[in-house]
């Protein structure tokens, strides 16, 4: 296996059965990401972006083509692919350490102790910045911070894969920003290979190295790939005038509003 094809997505349909019958919402989708490469899939509403990445969790199977992790078929979820959904899906009668601390025991309890599971989560919540609210439960904290915890939770994994439905679809501008910043300072750290859903061309462009857009569905498939050739560490202020940010944001705008305008279907 070469780095450059870590997941491996070849000839990927997805179909689904539906009282009115079979149901197409993927079709030829062909995609390798490299190790260590920050991938966001963009495309407009019900194209299929969460059915490709529940595809690459193991969440379901596809019902033609192969996905392959690191040479290896996907067959089911895996601790080396962790996922952060959009409502963090915390249990709420835990404090954010139990929370995180499940996730580390499912996958490093039978190999450690307990003052070593303990470090673990410890690490993973100081690594977003959750130290003081530990002990605090999800319904005491803020949206940013049950988002953050959610993050802890799948990097604690120490997933090779971290697989991201909008994480931060749900928070207002300012939290986003900020846990958009911490991502990359995190994921620089860490170097582990991601895989976004977003709406957002903004939070497109600033993480990806490459973005990946979906045509319109039923039947959607990759229209384009866009390279983002800017260098890291980055810097969201300094971007906003670069030619290289303005021309990658315009070529995802241009696709999505322009080459995939959606003609929102009249409600029936
Ligand atoms: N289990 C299922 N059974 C039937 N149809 C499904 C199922 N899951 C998804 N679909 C359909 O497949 C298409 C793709 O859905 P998906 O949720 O992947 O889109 P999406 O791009 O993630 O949308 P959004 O941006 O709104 O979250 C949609 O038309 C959806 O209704």
């Amino acid at each position: 296996m070469s780095d450059g094809k870590y997941i491996q997505i070849e000839g990927v349909e997805q179909r689904f059965k539906t009282p009115k019958g079979s149901f197409l919402a993927l079709r030829d989708i062909d995609l390798h990401v490299a190790k260590g490469e920050f991938i966001t899939l963009i495309g407009h509403s019900g194209c299929g972006k969460s059915t490709l990445l529940n595809l690459i969790a193991g969440l379901s199977a596809p019902t033609q083509g192969a996905l392959l992790c690191a040479n290896r078929e996907i067959k089911g979820p895996g601790p080396e692919r962790a996922v952060v959904f959009q409502n963090h899906s915390l249990l709420p009668w835990l404090s954010c350490f139990e929370n995180v601390h499940l996730a580390v025991e499912r996958v490093f309890a039978a190999t450690e102790n307990k003052a070593q599971l303990r470090a673990r989560t410890e690490a993973a919540l100081a690594l977003v910045g959750l130290t003081a609210a530990a002990q605090k439960r999800p319904g005491e904290i803020s949206g940013g911070m049950k988002q953050r915890v959610g993050i802890a939770r799948a990097l604690s994994m120490e997933p090779k894969v971290l697989l991201m439905d909008e994480p931060f679809g749900a928070l207002d501008a300012l939290t986003r920003a900020k846990l958009q910043d911490e991502l990359l300072a995190i994921v620089a750290k860490t170097r582990s290979t991601v895989v976004m859903v977003t709406h957002d061309v903004d939070e497109a462009v600033l993480l990806s190295d490459r973005i990946v857009m979906l045509t319109n569905g039923p039947a959607a498939t990759i229209g384009e790939v866009l390279a983002v050739d800017l260098p890291r560490p980055r810097d969201r202020v300094a971007l906003a005038e670069d030619p290289v940010y303005v021309h990658a944001r315009k070529a995802v705008i241009d696709f999505l509003y322009t080459r995939q305008a959606h003609v929102e279907k009249a409600a029936a």
